[in-house]
C-alpha cells in the first residue's frame, strides 16, 4: 500500500518506520528532517540499540498521486492546514487517520471531507533529538475508531506492521480520556516545572483533581461516557511520572504548545453549553501567557 505520513516529526516518523517494513511510505516533513533523512536515513534508538532505517521524506505533497491512506501527525494547531493541504490529493479511496492529541482533529481532517475518517490515539512515547534522530521511549497502545470498515483496515495494517493496535467502539471516550489527562497534567507540569507524577502530590493533585472533573463534565455533557476519569488521569501520572509532559518540553524549548487544542477546547465548548470551568479557565491563561512570555510579568 502506498502510505503518506503527514507531519512527520517524532510520532510521524516512527510510525512510518515501523509501516516501512510492509508498506511504500513517504514521510512528509519540514525541511531539516528532511534533509537529514534523505542524506542519512532515520536513527532510531530504543532500549534494542540504535538503527538506521532509509525512507523518502519530502517537504511538499505537489504533484503526488492519491495515496492509500494518510496519516496525519502534526501537532494538533496545524491539524486545519493538514486537512487543506491533503484534500488536494485525495481521491474517495484515501483513508485518513488522525493519530494527534486535543480535541477537534476529527472534524478538521476527516469530516470536512464530507465522509468518514479514521481518528486514533495512541499511548507511545517518542521524541525528536535533532533533526533524522527519534528516541522510542515506549511501543504503547494504538487505537483507531469509528469502528467502521476504515478504522478496521488501518488496525490491521498496524497489526501487520508489529504495532499494538485495536479498533475501539469508544473511539471518542478514548479521545477525551486523552484530552482530559493532557488539560490535568500538562499545564501543572509547566507550572511546577516538574515531572508528571507532580500531579500525584499536593499542592498540585488538588488542582488537577478540579481540572479532571471540569473537563469530564464537559465531555459527559456532549453524551461521551468516561469510567472514573480521576482514576484514569492518576494512573497515566503513575506511568508516566518520571516524564516530562510535552507542553513542558515545548515551553522550555520556546516552542508553541497545544494548550489552545486541550485546555482551551475544553473551555470553548464549556462556554457553549454553560459548564463552569474556572480551573481550566485560568490554566489556559497562565499557558498563553508563559507561551508569550508575558513582558509585563
Ligand atoms: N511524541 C509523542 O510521544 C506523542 C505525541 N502525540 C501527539 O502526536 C502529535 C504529533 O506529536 P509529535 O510527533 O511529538 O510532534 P512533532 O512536532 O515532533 O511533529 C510534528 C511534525 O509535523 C511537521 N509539520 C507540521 N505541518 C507540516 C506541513 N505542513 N508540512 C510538513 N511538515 C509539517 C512539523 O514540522 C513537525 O516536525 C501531537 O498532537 C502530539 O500531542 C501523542 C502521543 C505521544
Ligand atoms: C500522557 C502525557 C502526559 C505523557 O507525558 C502526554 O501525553 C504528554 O506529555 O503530552
Amino acid at each position: 500500500m502506498n502510505i503518506l505520513v503527514y507531519g512527520a516529526g517524532a510520532i510521524g516518523s516512527a510510525i512510518g518506520e515501523k509501516l516501512s517494513g510492509q508498506h511504500d511510505v513517504t514521510l512528509v516533513s519540514r525541511k531539516p528532517h528532511a534533509d537529514a533523512i534523505s542524506s542519512n536515513g532515520l536513527l532510531v534508538c530504543s532500549s534494542k540499540g540504535k538503527e538506521r532505517v532509509f525512507l523518502k521524506c519530502v517537504t511538499s505533497i505537489d504533484g503526488m498521486e492519491p495515496p492509500d491512506v494518510i496519516i496525519v501527525t502534526t501537532k494538533a494547531y496545524d491539524s486545519k492546514h493538514a486537512g487543506d493541504d491533503i484534500s488536494r490529493i485525495i481521491d474517495d479511496n484515501t483513508i485518513i487517520a488522525s493519530i494527534q492529541n486535543g480535541l477537534g482533529n476529527y472534524e478538521h481532517i476527516s469530516r470536512r471531507f464530507g465522509r468518514k475518517g479514521v481518528v486514533g490515539t495512541t499511548t507511545m512515547g517518542v521524541t525528536m533529538t535533532r533533526p533524522g534522530e527519534i528516541v522510542l521511549a515506549g511501543e504503547g497502545v494504538t487505537s483507531f475508531g469509528p469502528y467502521d470498515d476504515a478504522a478496521e483496515k488501518i488496525t490491521d495494517i498496524f497489526i501487520k506492521s508489529g504495532f499494538e493496535a485495536r479498533t475501539s467502539s469508544r473511539i471518542f471516550s478514548d479521545i477525551w480520556m486523552k484530552a482530559i489527562a493532557n488539560a490535568s497534567i500538562n499545564p501543572i507540569t509547566v507550572i511546577s516545572g516538574k515531572t508528571n507524577g507532580c500531579i500525584l502530590y499536593e499542592p498540585y493533585m488538588s488542582l488537577a483533581k478540579e481540572a479532571c472533573y471540569e473537563a469530564a463534565a464537559v465531555a459527559e455533557a456532549e453524551g461521551v461516557m468516561l469510567d472514573d476519569p480521576w482514576k484514569a488521569v492518576r494512573d497515566i501520572a503513575e506511568k508516566t511520572s518520571s516524564n516530562k509532559s510535552s507542553m513542558l518540553q515545548d515551553i522550555e524549548k520556546g516552542r508553541k504548545t497545544e494548550i489552545n487544542q486541550i485546555t482551551g477546547e475544553i473551555v470553548r465548548r464549556a462556554g457553549g453549553i454553560g459548564i463552569p470551568v474556572p480551573i481550566n479557565s485560568a490554566l489556559l491563561e497562565l499557558i498563553r501567557s508563559m507561551e508569550k512570555k508575558d513582558k509585563r510579568l
